[in-house]
C-alpha cells in the first residue's frame, strides 16, 4: 500500500467573492515521484499550492499532509512538516547573498543547515561559485535555481514547484528540469507548469485543472496522447 503524503478532497478556494477552486481533489502518495499540475493561465494552480501551504484559507474540503488534517496548521508548521512551496514569483531577498538566501531556507532545520547546504552546491554548483554574490545579481535560470535550492534547505518530502519555466530561456528550462529530474529522485515533486509537454515528460502522473476544476488525471504518458491534452495544449 503506498501511502499518501498530501491529499486535497473536494476542496473550494475562493478570492473574496470570486470562488476559483471548485471540488478539487488531488492525491499524491509516496509512490509518486513527479506529479504534473498543468492547465490554462488563471485555471488556479497557483491558489492549489497556496492552500495546501496553508497561505489560503479553504471554502470547503479538507487537507491531509503527511496523514494529518492540515486545517489548523500555519504555513510555517506545514513546512516543518515537509511540505515546502517554491513560488512562481521567487521571492528572493534580493539584497542578500546566495549563502544567505539558503540560510533562510533552513530556518525549521537549522541542526541540518550546514550538510544540507553541502547538498544544495552538490547539486547547483554555480551556486557554490556565487555563493558571497547578492541575489539580485544573479541571472533568471540562476535566480530559479537558489529558490529551488532554499527550498530544499527545509529538507522537503515533498517539493511545490510552480511555474519554473517562467521567464527562462529554453536553454535553461531544460537545465532546470534536469535538476528536478536529479531531485526527484528523493523527493517527491508537485510542478504546475505553462509547458505541458515538458511536464507531462518528466512527470509520472498528472492532472488537468480548467477553470478551478480538474477535467483529466491519469499516467503522463496516457494524458500526453489524451485528446484533451493535445487538442488543447499540444497541437499547432
Ligand atoms: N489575490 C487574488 N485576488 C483575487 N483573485 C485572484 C488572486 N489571485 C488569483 N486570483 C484569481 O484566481 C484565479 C486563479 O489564479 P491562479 O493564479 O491560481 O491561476 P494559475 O493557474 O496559477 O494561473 P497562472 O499560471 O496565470 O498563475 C484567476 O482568475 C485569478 O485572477
Amino acid at each position: 500500500m503506498s501511502d499518501p503524503l498530501v491529499s486535497a478532497n473536494g476542496i473550494d478556494v475562493a478570492y473574496g467573492d470570486l470562488q476559483v477552486l471548485w471540488d478539487v481533489s488531488v492525491e499524491i502518495t509516496d509512490e509518486d515521484r513527479v506529479v504534473a499540475l498543468v492547465g490554462p493561465n488563471g485555471a488556479g494552480k497557483t491558489t492549489l499550492l497556496k492552500a495546501l501551504s496553508g497561505l489560503r484559507p479553504l471554502a470547503g474540503g479538507s487537507i491531509e499532509l503527511f496523514g494529518a488534517d492540515a486545517a489548523a496548521l500555519r504555513p510555517d508548521q506545514i513546512v516543518e512538516r515537509g511540505f515546502v512551496h517554491v513560488p512562481e514569483a521567487r521571492n528572493l531577498f534580493t539584497e542578500m547573498t546566495v549563502e544567505e538566501n539558503l540560510e533562510m531556507g533552513a530556518y525549521t532545520k537549522r541542526a541540518e543547515q550546514a550538510a544540507t547546504m553541502a547538498e544544495v552546491f552538490e547539486l547547483f554548483p554555480v551556486l557554490d561559485e556565487r555563493r558571497t554574490q547578492r541575489a539580485g545579481t544573479l541571472s533568471g535560470g540562476e535566480q530559479q535555481m537558489l529558490a529551488i535550492g532554499r527550498g530544499l534547505m527545509a529538507k522537503p518530502d515533498v517539493l511545490a514547484l510552480d511555474e519554473l519555466s517562467v521567464g527562462l530561456a529554453p536553454q535553461f528550462v531544460d537545465r532546470v528540469f534536469e535538476k528536478v529530474a536529479a531531485i526527484s529522485e528523493d523527493i517527491t515533486v508537485l510542478l504546475t507548469e505553462q509547458h505541458v509537454h515538458e511536464a507531462l515528460e518528466l512527470a509520472d502522473r498528472g492532472y488537468v485543472l480548467e477553470n478551478g476544476r480538474i477535467v483529466a488525471e491519469d499516467d503522463a504518458d496516457a494524458l500526453l496522447e489524451s485528446d484533451r491534452v493535445q487538442d488543447a495544449y499540444l497541437s499547432g
